[in-house]
């Protein structure tokens, strides 16, 4: 534990360092401070959400763990997310998907839901003057129980998903006008085949068409952004994933809608960080969801790992802050999930900080004069300049925990709270 005089001598000698390859700190400090990051509220709950059906996580994603204490009611969720704000400094938004709305207990079909629905969480945001996203929710469902949403061959089927997805933008939209930042609004499907399929154009086709409809109406970017997601391979999608990136590369490029990259829809060598500066070109917002795959799309709780670390100097070097939109998506529910929102969310910001601290112009002007054994060697070096001095530094400024003393305060709320809810 590092006490406060500490830290502000080690970012004294920090800041003189930086200061040397001419990065001011406080800048970088100031910059990182309006960056926002939308927290998924499913770390929360293993992805269960607040309907009132007993359904199933189903789709091809798993939480695993049995970790005591997850939030069971709206309440509950609410009062983790603000103990979890507490701990993670900088600007934060919240991600929800549809299936956390609140109907005071009568059941609300997927294709019924409307902004009421939503209230209680607008202004929570509003308490804390936060921005929302929002994702439609097209697993846990019976009508999803084929494996095949927007993309069935049933037109029945087709068009309840697509209404759900018209409902979700209006929802969408609602949080926007309310809360004054638009709302990203992510469609994920889980539509795919567990075995090799004979017909891999026609279910294209219907997602295409159903994709059309949902976005048929225009909508107001000052408060909506419909994105869309791919993906690789699910747990029962192992062969054809419908929405692969291509298809939905050229959907979004096509079309002007924000494309979402999640780390952990890709083969495993393949990086989310070099994508990011080519479809800079062609796209004009761009949704991440940070994630971390261990050897499929797991969900683990993000690591401050190269990736990380380049996910955020692709950003930052190129300017991309107000283009690139920060999401994360991850789900461990074997560890407190205070803690994994926490860990995760400061890691992510603290690839930020390192990433604004780098003396990039210097760095590209090696590269131009071809001078790589000086660019390696300063890269190298750079990873141990003491930006951890300035992080420590940028959370005691903020009243936020130094170090590891977060845990402390996670440790309080499971004795205190947590513990006083049944499994
Ligand atoms: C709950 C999310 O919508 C989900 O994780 C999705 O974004 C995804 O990544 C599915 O693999
Ligand atoms: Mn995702």
């Amino acid at each position: 534990m590092r006490n406060k005089k500490q830290v502000v001598e080690a970012y004294a000698l920090a800041k003189d360092l930086y200061g040397r390859i001419g990065i001011d700190t406080e800048k970088a400090i100031e910059r990182l401070t309006q960056i926002p990051i939308s927290m998924h509220c499913w770390q929360g709950d293993d992805v269960t959400g607040f309907e009132q059906t007993d359904c199933q996580l189903s789709g091809g994603i798993q939480s695993t763990g049995n970790y005591s204490g997850k939030a069971k009611t709206p309440e509950q969720l609410r009062g983790d997310l603000e103990k979890a704000f507490t701990l993670i400094p900088g600007k934060k938004r919240l991600n929800l998907h549809a299936m956390y709305l609140e109907t005071e207990g009568e059941r609300v079909d997927r294709d019924e839901i409307e902004p009421k629905h939503f209230k209680k969480w607008v202004s929570w945001a509003k308490g804390h003057n936060i921005g929302l996203d929002f994702n439609p929710t097209l697993f846990s469902h019976d009508k999803a129980n084929d494996g095949l949403t927007l993309s069935h061959p049933n037109k029945g089927i087709r068009d309840f998903w697509i209404e759900h997805c018209k409902r979700a933008r209006k929802i969408s939209a609602y949080f926007g006008r309310a809360l004054g930042t638009p709302s990203v609004m992510n469609i994920w499907i889980p539509d795919g085949f567990k075995d090799v399929p004979v017909d891999r154009l026609g279910p294209r086709q219907r997602l295409k068409d159903s994709l059309d409809k949902i976005l048929e109406e225009k909508m107001d970017p000052a408060y909506h952004l419909d994105a869309i997601e791919s993906k690789l391979f699910g747990i029962g999608s192992e062969s054809y994933v419908v929405g692969s990136h291509e298809f939905y590369m050229g959907y979004a490029v096509k079309n002007d809608t924000v494309l979402c990259l999640d780390a952990g829809h890709f083969h495993p060598t393949e990086v989310i960080s070099n994508k990011i500066s080519a479809l800079s070109l062609f796209t004009n917002h761009l949704l991440l969801h940070v994630s971390r795959p261990v050897r499929w799309d797991s969900d683990h709780v993000v690591l401050l790992d190269e990736e990380l670390r380049e996910i955020a100097l692709e950003i930052v070097r190129h300017n991309l802050v107000n283009r690139v939109h920060i999401g994360l998506d991850f789900f461990d529910a074997s560890i407190n999930r205070i803690a994994a929102w926490t860990i995760g969310t400061r890691n992510m910001m603290k690839a930020l900080l390192i990433a604004l601290l780098e003396p990039t112009d210097a760095l590209i002007k090696l590269e131009q004069d071809f001078n790589f054994t000086k660019r390696l060697a300063y890269l190298e070096e750079l990873k141990s300049y003491p930006w951890q001095a300035v992080w420590d530094y940028y959370c005691h400024k903020n009243g936020f925990p130094i170090g590891l003393d977060w845990m402390e305060e996670v440790k309080n709320y499971e004795a205190e709270v947590l513990a006083y809810r049944c499994k």
